[in-house]
């Protein structure tokens, strides 16, 4: 391909991109199967513009005067990126979108004026990168960090973080291996079996004989800690673990290798297909599939099999704002209303998954999000209406979990009490709100 016939390719996936709800990987990832012409470097040209694009998306259209609504986006974006991230000349910038071939069609005027422009005095919400609504709030929540939490936020590619399989194999033993593969592999600074792979070039794991051999997961190092500090497996005498909000397992795997083959964990979810991803992957971990029992648990029959849980892992649905330096296409899909009905959603989860702990049990609630809609105030709801339930501090589960957990000093100075909050800013890992408690009576 031409690389103005990359450039047209690119505005057509990002116009794609804005009418629909999946991710830019599936969408580019369908792209190439549509379009087998398309090379390895062509793909990779492509995916690279996309992810530009998107990542400086508010700045990009703010420049060119387009809104969320407006239509001509994809174009409006490349070309902006060309001008204004790029630094490319106008000549040159013509030179590629001259209509030839299968490049992008002439500039028109007003393109030419828009690009030539200077980027002018943008609001803060545009120079940050952010939905508009979450400026205010991230100048609520980070003081004056706020700026540096929503650019580590929203504009670097973040690295890929994988969780070794410590009932199999040891991480200096996956340090080596992954180094023999060429790739650059570090140990993460706070889970034990935590690697950090750099997200250039990016690595294929999955054709890893270490990832089909089970002895690797890729799981954010937040993720590991979450499922980490809640301590299945470390409670005396504990033995049922119920995973409410499993999905597709990222955490039911962590808990599954704390447990190391002893109790049951009781996996759940609305979406009966996420957890029957869960299978595959728990038997490639070589974790024994028998003692992993699916529920639902807003059917009342199979809520009550849940009582008496030693622990309660609350993996809420939310925004996955914390998780926008990986999809930046998500942040521009979010919206107050949308905020607002998860924080409804999560207060009604965990006050059905309190139900589940037995005195003297714990409870555990995890999201994915920065926005203290769905962590602070969540958790402030659920306080209120809950007096059983005491607040775990963060220092004592990590001492409790220090087999697994490093650096517990950084966390617990990091934390407020039973509550912790992760970033891409202060812990270099997706953003993670954990609170914790325990069952009084
Ligand atoms: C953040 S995801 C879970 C991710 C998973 N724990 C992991 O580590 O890979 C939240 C999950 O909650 C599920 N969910 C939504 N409503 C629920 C409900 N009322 N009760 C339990 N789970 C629910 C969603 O289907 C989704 O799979």
């Amino acid at each position: 391909m031409t690389p103005a016939a990359r450039l047209q390719a690119a505005a057509d996936i990002l116009d794609q991109l804005s009418g629909t709800r999946a991710t830019a990987e599936a969408v580019l990832k369908q792209w190439g199967q549509n379009n087998r012409y398309a090379g390895s470097k062509d793909r990779r040209a492509i995916a690279d513009r996309v992810y530009r694009c998107t990542r400086a998306r508010s700045r990009l259209l703010w420049a060119m005067q387009k809104t969320e609504k407006s239509t001509g986006q994809g174009r409006a974006l490349v070309l902006a990126s060309l001008a204004l991230i790029d630094g490319a000349p106008l000549d040159e910038i013509e030179t590629l979108f001259s209509g030839a071939g299968y490049g992008p069609k002439p500039l028109t005027d007003e393109e030419k004026s828009q690009i030539s422009a200077a980027d002018g005095d943008a609001p803060l919400w545009v120079k940050t990168g952010l939905p508009e609504f979450v400026v205010g709030r991230f100048q609520q929540q980070f003081g004056d960090d706020w700026a540096a939490e929503a650019t580590d936020l929203m504009t670097p590619r973040a690295p890929i973080d994988l969780r070794v399989n410590g009932a199999r194999t040891a991480r200096d033993e996956m340090l080596k291996v992954l180094g023999e593969e060429g790739l650059s592999p570090q140990p993460t600074p706070f889970s034990r079996f935590g690697i950090r792979l750099p997200s250039e070039p990016p690595p294929n794991l999955v054709k890893l004989s270490a990832y089909q051999q089970g002895l690797i997961e890729i799981q954010d190092e937040g993720s590991q800690l979450a499922a980490f500090l809640a301590g299945a497996g470390l409670l005396p005498g504990a033995s049922k673990v119920v995973d409410f909000c499993a999905g597709g397992g990222g955490k039911t795997l962590a808990l599954a290798q704390m447990m190391d083959g002893k109790g049951e964990i009781y996996a759940c979810d609305v979406v009966e297909k996420r957890l029957r991803a869960i299978e595959p992957r728990l038997q490639r971990a070589g974790a024994s599939a028998h003692f992993v029992h699916f529920f639902d648990p807003e059917d009342e029959t199979q809520l009550e099999l849940l009582r008496g849980a030693d622990l309660v892992l609350v993996d809420a649905p939310c925004s996955g704002s914390g998780t926008w330096r990986r999809h930046p296409e998500e942040a521009h899909r979010l919206n107050e209303a949308e905020v607002e009905r998860l924080h409804g959603l999560q207060t009604h989860i965990l006050s059905r998954a309190a139900s589940c702990v037995k005195p003297g049990g714990r409870l555990v609630y995890v999201t994915c999000s920065v926005l203290d809609d769905e962590n602070a105030a969540t958790a402030d709801v659920f306080e209120a209406q809950n007096p059983a339930f005491d607040a775990l501090p963060i220092h004592s589960l990590a001492r409790m979990a220090s087999l697994f957990v490093d650096n517990t000093a950084r966390l617990t100075e990091l934390s407020a009490g039973h509550r912790l909050r992760l970033t891409p800013h202060t812990t270099s890992t997706d953003g993670f709100f954990i609170a914790a408690y325990t069952r009084t009576s």
